[in-house]
């Protein structure tokens, strides 16, 4: 058995770097950048005015000044000339400023009164946003880096209108077991619904991925190869179930007929012990367990990362540290991942960790990663989590 963290190491050994393509920009949004962008202009490319008033020389930045109003600077639309000591610009926000004006005087700070303007105040401000002052032609964004909002609006201001990103990486999902049914459909007796695929889905499509949900197979030889066969093409594969020691867990064995390269089998975790990596035919397989908290537990620490590999940007999960708010027990051999929810007053574990609780981890907005052999700790003792949402 191997810890959580040489588990995610070799999960990154494995993934494979996805290719760059270019995209459009409105297309790029949660992609990852691919190359180093440099902006292709200044922004802003000239003296700007930060607010609505008037444009004043130096000469003139005295309260009481009477001004004289020569024309108007608009977005858009600028004066164009230089003005002299004596005159003023109306001037708009976002408008270039005339050459020779020092300062913006809000309009509130004045008064009007036909071509002339009376400076009441001056303001603290300059109001004049300087050219070049967010970014010069030639300064780079670097990649990779994950494109939010701000990085999105950031290269559409740099000019860009295609960006190049990491190809998505293609995610087939296998839910195996003779008990499954899909949502909505009648299930018999011993038959319950299949749900932790729908799960996976959400969390690899935050990641970036394209997923193929593929027909639940059952535990048999002939439709777990069928099943692979489906899987064709994909950058990972993802199975979920048969993954334990018992006479129907066969994935492990039908993917080592098929030619896995098997990375490891067993993680020093709970929930999720039974978990396995390997490659398979050129794609990454992840084999999840089948418990439904212990598969989304293991996508969270494991396939969302992997993802993230792939596409340029492999790391560790943002942790956080977070006091107690409630007692906790010793914990065992393994690594746990406990269910918890955030309050103000700290962090609480739910009181029941079993890894078949899909409401429990529904209600939990971050796991509590507790060591090894990690002995029983009190209110405000500081511990590590991680955020599920
Ligand atoms: N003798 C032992 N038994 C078990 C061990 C062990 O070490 N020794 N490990 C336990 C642990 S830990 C886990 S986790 C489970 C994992 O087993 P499998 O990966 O083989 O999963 P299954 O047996 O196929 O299913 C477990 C459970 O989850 C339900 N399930 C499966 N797939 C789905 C799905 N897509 N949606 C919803 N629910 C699903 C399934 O019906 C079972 O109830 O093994 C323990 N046993
Ligand atoms: O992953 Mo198993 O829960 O450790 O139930």
């Amino acid at each position: 058995m191997i810890s959580a963290e040489a588990a995610l190491e070799t999960l990154f050994a494995l993934a494979p770097l996805l290719p760059v393509e270019e995209v459009p920009i409105e297309e790029a949004g949660g992609r990852v950048l691919g190359r180093d962008m440099a902006a292709l202009r200044t922004q802003p490319p000239f003296a700007a005015s930060a607010m609505d008033g008037y444009a004043v020389h130096r000469a003139d930045a005295l309260p009481g000044a009477v001004l004289r109003v020569v024309g108007e600077s608009a977005a858009g639309a600028g004066y164009g000339k230089p003005i002299a000591p004596g005159e003023t610009v109306r001037i708009f926000t976002g408008a270039p400023v005339p050459e020779g004006a020092q300062r913006v005087v809000i309009q509130e700070n004045t008064t009007r009164s036909g071509k002339h303007v009376t400076l009441t105040a001056l303001g603290d401000s300059a109001n004049i946003r300087p050219a070049g002052g967010d970014f010069r032609e030639g300064d780079t964004l670097h990649a990779p880096c994950r494109l939010g909002p701000a990085e999105v609006a950031l290269l559409a201001a740099m000019n860009h209108a295609r960006l190049p990103v990491h190809r998505r990486p293609e995610v087939a999902v296998i839910a195996t077991g003779n008990e499954l049914v899909p949502p909505g459909g009648i299930p018999g007796p011993d038959q319950i619904i299949a749900s932790n695929g729908y799960g996976l889905k959400v969390l690899a499509e935050r990641a970036g991925a394209r997923v193929r949900l593929l027909p639940i197979a059952h535990d048999t030889d002939p439709a777990l190869r069928a099943a692979f066969t489906q899987a064709e093409g994909a950058d990972m594969i993802v199975t979920i179930g048969g993954a334990s020691v018992g006479e129907h867990d066969i994935v492990g064995q039908v993917a080592g007929a098929l030619g896995l390269e098997l990375a490891f089998h067993k993680v020093a975790m709970r929930p999720g012990k039974p978990v396995m990596a390997g490659r398979l035919a050129g794609a990454l397989l992840l084999g999840l367990p089948g418990n439904p908290v212990s598969a989304l537990v293991c996508a969270h620490l494991f396939m969302e990362p992997a993802l993230w590999a792939m596409q340029g940007l492999p790391g560790p999960i943002p942790r956080q540290s977070v006091p107690l708010a409630a007692p906790l027990p010793a914990n065992g051999s393994r690594t746990h991942y406990m269910r918890a929810r955030s309050t103000p007053q700290g962090v609480i574990p739910f009181d029941s960790q079993d890894s078949s609780l899909l409401t429990v981890l529904s209600r939990a907005d971050v796991l509590i990663e507790r060591p090894p052999d990690d002995p029983p700790r009190r209110i405000g003792t500081a511990v590590t989590c991680l955020p599920l949402r």
